[in-house]
């Protein structure tokens, strides 16, 4: 597996609060990467990044070796956690916008053969979520599992290559979320998809994840918790994880340059 995203150096500060210091992290093409940590250590940031939604004060993140573009592109698509899908526009049409705007910047609309393949293919993808008989309803009308469905189906049908996930079954049943499990795999496996998933939830993390990585700061001033930012405080697999004692929150372990 060749590396499809690297973080070099990376610095994130609002004004004089240092929220991400010194990231170096090299994502290999293909892995699914689950990403833990605190709250507010800055797991979101790290994601939005990645998204080029954030540009960092120092440093770089390379796509395919080359600077990633400062702005969102059909490479990367994103799923949150709420609030991914558009209310006023049924299932059919949340899937359709985003081929409408690829193909019809201004206008978003599209006519004709054009519109019947656009239908077509967001059709399939909104079967390949199991979402195919509620085509033409609310999402209001769509349980919390059906709309996160609806979301990576949005975030999918233009064929990313990286797929961004905030927290994005951490509003869901656990019985919902274990169905989830079962797509997203899939969805992963089937469309050779590199993800990346922040989630609190340490078994989720480790039974998705190839690759299980820690956001946290290294070192603290508690006189000024804004002085320091986080970094990669272990990045694991949880193969090597199997192997170790069954407390998951003591399965973290520290990069090798901390040892
Ligand atoms: N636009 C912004 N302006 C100022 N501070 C920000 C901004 N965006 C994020 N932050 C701060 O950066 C820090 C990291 O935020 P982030 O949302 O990335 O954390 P997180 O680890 O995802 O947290 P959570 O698990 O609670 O979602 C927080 O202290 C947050 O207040």
């Amino acid at each position: 597996m060749s590396d499809l995203l690297e973080f070099r150096d990376i610095w994130v500060e609002y004004g004089d609060k240092i929220v991400l210091e010194r990231v170096n992290l090299s994502i290999a093409e293909g892995s699914f990467v689950a990403i833990t940590g605190p709250s507010g250590a800055g797991k979101s940031t790290f994601l939005r990044l990645a998204l080029g939604q954030e540009s960092p004060a120092k440093g770089q993140v390379f796509l395919d070796g080359k600077v990633l573009a400062p702005q969102c592109d059909p490479d990367r698509g994103v799923v949150f956690q709420r609030y991914s899908v558009y209310p006023h526009l049924t299932v059919l049409q949340n899937v359709l916008l985003g081929l409408e705007f690829a193909k019809s910047p201004v206008l978003g609309r599209l006519w004709g053969r054009a519109r019947r393949d656009a239908v077509a293919i967001a059709t399939e993808m909104l079967t390949a979520v199991g979402l195919q008989h509620n085509l033409h309803v609310y999402p209001s009308a769509l349980s919390g599992g059906m709309q996160q469905r609806l979301a990576i189906a949005q975030a999918l049908v233009k064929h990313p290559r990286v797929l961004l996930l905030d927290e994005p079954f951490g509003a869901l049943d656990p019985e919902i979320r274990l169905d989830m499990h079962e797509l997203i795999l899939k969805l992963w496996a089937e469309r050779r998809l590199t993800i990346l998933m922040v989630t609190h939830d340490l078994p989720e993390a480790f039974k998705l994840g190839t690759r299980v990585l820690r956001i946290d700061k290294r070192r603290r001033d508690p006189q000024a918790p804004h002085r320091y930012g986080s970094d990669i405080v272990s990045d694991v697999s949880p193969d090597k994880a199997a192997a170790l004692p069954a407390d998951l929150a003591t399965l973290l372990l520290p990069r090798p340059e901390e040892t």
